[in-house]
């Protein structure tokens, strides 16, 4: 063995964007895996996720914040913004996500939290794929990258793949000198407890359409291993109303059948093994409005 030591980078990257900017796909792509959930529905975020990417003497920790949205009204929103923009002042990098030709209030109050972040700030301009006309593409690339002093503007698209594997370039080399976080072979931080929840939230809002608003929740009350390495996994699903209940369980349960396949078929494909899932659904009246009762449910600032 030589005795010089390779020096290593290693750095937190802050994947930040207003909802629905397609985030959580960016993250699932430049890790390759699926970390992140993602849905059609703005808002699917609601934990800072990190996922861990490490090639040779470098080590990438994204961080995928909720989406930022100036709409505070809610106390979950509250909750989430902080959460975001705290987020924001933590890390070594920004990879600020737009959609396409889009820019709103919300992009703009993103721009804002990055502005005072003072970070060196990588602007993705994500579904590209999307844009019907190229012709407003470039003025419009110019017009955001003329907003702030951006290290890199890249046009991609992260469901096609477009220019990720650019864009990560750049962001290993924007790594600053360091030891690794984490150990090498680390994908997330998260437990399989976390991922689990995680998981069935995304196939209730699969399935349930536009029927179920975000402030659907689940409570894993049991992770067990038997001795055979199976995965006993009871998931709570807390919502909002009578009426999403029966939404959620849909006609003789048929669609919580659907929610609850997909989502053992994903768990065990994460946690590779067997997995039985079971589920509930309850009613938890008004606990969207309530930060403390948010805070009991893990919806916390760190
Ligand atoms: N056409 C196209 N759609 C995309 C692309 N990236 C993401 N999407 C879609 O955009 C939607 C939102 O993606 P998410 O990754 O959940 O967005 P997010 O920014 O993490 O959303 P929040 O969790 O609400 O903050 C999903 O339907 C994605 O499939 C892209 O490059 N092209």
């Amino acid at each position: 063995m030589s005795d010089t030591k390779k020096t290593s980078r290693s750095g937190y990257v802050a994947i930040v964007g207003r909802p629905n900017v397609g985030k959580s796909t960016l993250l699932n792509r430049l890790l390759k895996q699926k970390i992140s959930i993602t849905s059609k529905k703005p808002q699917t975020t609601r934990h800072r996720i990190l996922g861990i990417e490490t090639d040779n003497d470098t080590q990438v920790v994204y961080v995928d914040t909720p989406g930022l949205h100036v709409d505070e009204a809610r106390a979950i929103n509250r909750l989430m913004n902080r959460a975001a923009s705290s987020s924001i002042k933590e890390v070594d990098v920004n990879l600020f996500v737009v959609d396409g030709t889009l820019w709103n209030d919300d992009d703009e109050l993103a721009l804002k939290y990055i502005k005072q972040s003072n970070l060196p700030t990588i602007l993705f301009v994500n579904k590209i794929d999307n844009v019907k006309n190229k012709e407003i593409l470039l003025p419009h690339l110019q017009l955001i990258a003329s907003k702030h002093d951006f290290v890199e503007v890249i046009p991609g698209s992260a469901e096609k793949g477009d220019n990720v594997e650019l864009l990560k370039e750049k962001i290993f080399g924007l790594m600053p000198q360091g030891d690794f976080f984490f150990p090498e072979d680390y994908v997330t931080d998260r437990s399989q407890r976390f991922m689990a929840a995680e998981i069935l939230r995304e196939k209730i809002m699969r399935h349930s359409g536009n029927e179920i608003p975000y402030s659907v929740t689940v409570e894993i009350e049991k992770f067990e291993y038997d001795e055979k390495g199976t995965a006993h996994i009871h998931g709570l699903i807390l919502v909002e109303r009578k009426g999403q209940k029966a939404i959620v369980i849909g006609n003789k349960g048929e669609r919580l059948k659907v929610i609850g396949r997909d989502a053992r078929q994903d768990m065990e494909r994460l946690f590779d093994c067997k997995v039985f899932l079971q589920t509930w659904v309850k009613v938890k009246d008004g606990w969207a409005d309530d930060e403390r009762a948010l805070r009991s449910l893990g919806y916390d600032e760190q």
